[in-house]
């Protein structure tokens, strides 16, 4: 990595009761990569994702971004400095057209309140409309959220969390519950906004085949350590995080396979 990164998180570390759910992990992720964190069920994932957006405190260790340490924040704060998450759209948004929802968005990220937003029907329409843009639904942003496919519904949420200019964007199984090709639009997607907004992404995901095809880089966690870290195809032929998938029953496929599978 050659600057300094955008995230430096290091001796992370979360208890509940006696149990290490995070047990002293480090990584660094720079502007413009894919970083996937994966791991066997209860390896600590979601811990550490809600320790970086702050919904977690941690008990020790450090995450910076840009130099500027999170912990001890509000989620609110660190959602300020740009660290952005997708959220799924409430039921009651849903019915709001897609460009209503985005509009919400930037409405929230300008501090207004709900309150306005019958007098502010306009508000910060073209900037919506220019999210819209970027994630391919501008020609549906007049119809209600409620009626869209699974997939476009994930790109409006992909186009909600842009509203907030992330420098760091936390997807959560982005890709949960859709077909192969609406996983793969949605992530070709992530990336193009990746590498024109010069945004990192911080992801977690059970698809190994997503994974491989998209991560620049993995972090493999496994009882809240990290395990090992690299390259896609490093890490799947790495021998620790083979011995933890089959301890679980799992083990990696290659692409091959896994399109064979779909097919
Ligand atoms: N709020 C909590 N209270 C007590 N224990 C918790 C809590 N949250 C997580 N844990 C425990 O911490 C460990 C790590 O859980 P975590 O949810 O971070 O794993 P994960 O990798 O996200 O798992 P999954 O893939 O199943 O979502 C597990 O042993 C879990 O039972």
């Amino acid at each position: 990595m050659s600057n300094t990164p955008l995230l430096k998180v290091a001796g992370l570390g979360k208890s509940f009761g006696g149990n290490k759910a995070v047990d002293g992990i480090a990584f660094e992720l720079a502007a413009g990569e894919l970083l996937a964190l994966i791991g066997p069920n209860g390896a600590g994932k979601s811990t550490t994702f809600n320790m970086v957006n702050g919904q977690l405190r941690a008990d020790r260790g450090s995450i910076q971004l840009n130099g500027q340490e999170l912990v001890g924040r509000k989620p609110r704060d660190i959602w300020h400095m740009g660290v952005g998450r997708t959220f799924q759209i409430a039921e009651t948004f849903a019915s709001l057209t897609v460009v209503e929802n985005v509009q919400m968005a930037l409405l929230s990220q300008a501090g207004k309140l709900f309150s306005m937003w019958r007098r502010a029907a306009d508000f910060q329409r073209d900037e919506a409309l220019h999210l819209l843009d970027q994630v391919g639904m501008r020609a549906q942003a007049e119809r209600p959220c409620n009626v869209l496919a699974y997939g476009d519904v994930k790109r409006v949420e992909l186009a909600i969390a842009m509203a907030n200019s992330p420098k760091l964007l936390l997807m959560d199984e982005p890709t949960a519950g859709m077909a192969p090709k609406e996983r793969n639009d949605l992530m070709a997607l992530t990336k193009q906004l990746v590498v024109d907004r010069g945004m990192a992404v911080l992801f977690t995901e059970h698809s190994m085949d997503v994974v491989f095809a998209y991560a620049d880089r993995m972090i493999v966690l496994a009882r809240g350590r990290l395990i090992a870290e690299g390259k896609p195809l490093e890490i799947r032929d790495h021998p620790k995080v083979q011995e933890v998938y089959f301890g679980t029953g799992k083990t990696f496929e290659k692409p091959a396979q896994a399109a064979k599978k779909v097919a």
